[in-house]
């Protein structure tokens, strides 16, 4: 063939400046282009082996092979896949624009979103332009007879096209780099790209430099294999006194050894472990796996080993790593390829939002490879690929919930906010996981929240619940009994209490623990939202903090014929106060408390208090919550002998002391004093222990 010259394609006129800009926001997914593109070639000249077409050298070995030349600034490709002949160099380079690129520019030509613009074109070999300023291909193909090609670009819309002297079947591409991106040609660069990209791909890749000195090293001969390439054979000799004799006295044969080039090591693993049977899968590949690929030396939790033929094809494992920190701060990495090629980190159109905590891999081949963000998101089949994976984690931690409780119950405060995060985010997980959700009492033993339930007296089938159930039949009476019932559910609701902070709290703990009452441990921040979560799903229950108010267990009762006497204290007590800290809205309960050590404490309803951490929690544009807060109740113990001091020297100089202290003491449990309150409280504290001195 002669030089043949040409124009790309009319269409392609336009083509490059896009793809420069926008196709691909990464510039270095060039690298995964080429490579898959070779992956691909090998795969079809293999095919063609295995249909009797071709047959493949008894020594072929599948590789690309990738070297960089900084010198000459060139990056080559090369595969030993089918190759190309001149037309079809023709047909599928040049003429590309053909297909996709003339849709692809009528459709975009005016968008400039780089969101829209990420398609599945094949334009994967022209995303070296991207990055070179001269393409050349230099193709053998396996037909018989077949003549090599030469083809060169300089990304205009010109392209020459000759005949070549490639001897081997196969592609060799060679990028001639732009001034921006020498850093391609640089060994240490190329390689971290191409462990992002190709760290999986099927087919083995070389990565080397132009010219390199080769380097060497030296095996046992007896280790030499035929494809090594030995420069020097070497017979150790054994020094003089430390020469072995075998028993007959014979001395043992010197050692043999060989210098050989040192072997290539790939940079693709290309069996990796999400693609084996998990049933032949060992705890410790799993962990090195792990290690390997997230750079993590914690050791994870457990794993999910994700294997699905149908009704889609997708492969990966899910690791939970150790996370009991704050969630927010929580941050996962889950990679996703197709058919071994990485596409991207956390798509998360494809990995349900919770999920994004946990660290893993998926490769779901039927997902295009260049995912645009925005045509995934109401794509029917990513849902159902979303859907499904968090069907698997769901049966994966109840089934452990059922199977291996103790281990779950050691795993449980790590994985708990994800779990009930998942909850909140997702409907059908929420509904999966609900019974096996567990909650730790205050003696730090499980239970379910069925369990709860029935500690604090309750059932999880109300009994109003029940007759309403009953009474339903009776249509004539329907309106009027629902409402009744719906009275009597909410006058039945079981109370569970619970601690966010056990040191905070560890007064209302011990009064709790002294009456045999339990409480649960709720100390994460995502708790608040998933109590409300709860009881929304259960309305037959209310959480209560264990501050919220005083429960019943924790009072003694006031006789009828104390009543009245009682009233006298409390309105006595109540004037005190309120004058002695100078507040007359100041909220005074007067309680006859079980626990006489109790002389004062808080008590804050508990949807207040939840509103106001809400609105902590999402801050409300930086607002100052304090101005909704509702001052909580101070309850004194009737019963204690600094109480009724007070009551009974109402004009005592000690008073004012002692009503300020109680105040500051209840106060204290229940939220960090402010500046001014707490030098007071110190001062007052020391006062108080100077009269222990005189
Ligand atoms: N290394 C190669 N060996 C043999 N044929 C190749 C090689 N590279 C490209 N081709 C041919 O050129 C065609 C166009 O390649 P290109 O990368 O532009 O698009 P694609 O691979 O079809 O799609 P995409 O890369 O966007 O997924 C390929 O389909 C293939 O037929």
């Amino acid at each position: 063939m002669g030089t043949k010259k040409g124009n790309l394609s009319i269409d392609s006129e336009n083509i490059f400046p896009i793809i420069k800009k926008w196709v691909y926001s990464d510039h270095d997914i060039f690298f995964r282009e080429l490579i898959s593109n070779g992956c691909d070639a090998i795969t079809k000249l293999k095919k063609l082996d295995m249909m009797g077409e071709y047959e493949l050298p008894d020594d072929y070995k599948a590789k690309i092979q990738v070297i960089v030349n900084p010198e000459e600034k060139t990056l080559k490709f090369v595969d030993n896949g089918l190759g190309m002949t001149a037309d079809e160099v023709e047909e599928y380079i040049t003429q590309i624009a053909f297909s996709g690129a003339t849709q692809f520019l009528e459709k975009y030509k005016d968008k400039t979103s780089e969101d829209e613009m990420i398609g599945h074109f094949g334009l994967g070999f022209y995303s070296a332009f991207m990055v070179a300023d001269e393409v050349h291909i230099d193709s053998l193909s396996y037909q018989d007879g077949a003549v090599p090609v030469h083809w060169a670009s300089e990304g205009g819309t010109e392209y020459e096209m000759q005949d070549g002297n490639k001897e081997e079947v196969g592609t060799e591409i060679t990028l001639f780099l732009n001034e921006d991106s020498l850093e391609f040609a640089n060994e240490y660069r190329a390689r971290e790209v191409l462990e992002k990209y190709c760290s999986f791909m099927p087919v083995e890749i070389f990565l080397s430099k132009e010219n390199a000195e080769p380097e060497y090293e030296t095996i046992d001969e007896e280790d030499v294999l035929d494809t090594d390439e030995v420069v020097e054979h070497i017979t150790e000799e054994e020094k003089e006194d430390e020469e072995k004799e075998d028993e007959e006295g014979k001395k043992s044969e010197p050692k043999k050894k060989a210098k050989i080039v040192k072997r290539p090591v790939s940079i693709s693993d290309t069996h990796p472990l999400w693609a084996k049977n998990p049933s032949e899968c060992t705890k410790e590949e799993y962990l090195e796996f792990y290690r390997k690929v997230f750079m993590d030396y914690k050791e994870p939790l457990f794993w999910i080993h994700l294997n699905m033929d149908y009704p889609f094809n997708l492969k990966g494992i899910l690791y939970f790593p150790k996370i009991n920190m704050e969630y927010d701060s929580l941050e996962g990495v889950i990679k996703l390829y197709n058919n071994q090629v990485f596409i991207a980190d956390n798509i998360k159109e494809v990995i349900p939002d919770f999920l994004m905590v946990l660290k893993g891999v998926i490769d779901c081949p039927d997902l295009p490879l260049n995912v645009s963000r925005s045509a995934l998101q109401n794509d029917g089949f990513v849902n159902k690929v979303a859907d499904y994976i968090s069907k698997k984690v769901a049966d994966k931690l109840t089934g452990m919930f059922k199977t291996d409780k103790e281990n779950y119950e050691k795993y449980w405060d790590d994985i708990s906010p994800f779990v009930k995060f998942g909850c909140l985010k997702d409907e059908k997980f929420g509904e999966k996981i609900k019974d096996s959700i567990i909650f730790k009492d205050l003696d730090h033993k499980y239970l379910t929240l069925e369990e709860c339930i029935e500690a604090n007296g309750g059932s999880v089938v109300t009994p109003a619940e029940e007759t309403k159930e009953e009474k339903r039949p009776d249509a004539a009476k329907e309106g009027a009994e629902e409402k009744a019932a719906e009275n009597e559910v909410e006058e039945i609701k079981t109370n569970i209490y619970y601690v966010t902070n056990e040191q905070q709290q560890s007064q209302y703990i011990n009064m709790f623990k002294e009456q045999g009452q339990d409480a649960i441990l709720l100390t994460h921040n995502i708790d608040t939202s998933f109590i409300t979560y709860l009881e929304q799903h259960n309305p037959n229950i209310r959480f209560q903090r264990i501050d919220a108010e005083v429960h019943n267990s924790l009072k003694d009762e006031v006789a009828e014929e104390e009543q009245e006497e009682f009233k006298k204290t409390t309105d006595s007590l109540i004037e005190v106060f309120r004058k002695e800290l100078n507040n007359d809205k100041l909220d005074v309960k007067v309680e006859r408390l079980k626990d006489d050590n109790v002389a004062s404490m808080a008590v804050l309803p508990e949807q207040s208090r939840r509103m106001e951490e809400m609105m902590k929690m999402y801050n409300m544009g930086g607002m100052d919550t304090s101005a909704f807060a509702t001052p909580a109740t101070l309850i004194l113990n009737s019963n204690h002998p600094l109480v009724k001091f007070v009551v009974e020297h109402k004009r005592s100089k000690s008073v004012p002391v002692i009503c300020r202290q109680l105040y500051d003491l209840a106060m204290l449990a229940h939220k960090p004093l402010s500046p001014a309150e707490m030098t007071a409280f110190v001062q007052r504290s020391n006062e108080i222990m100077m009269l222990l001195t005189k």
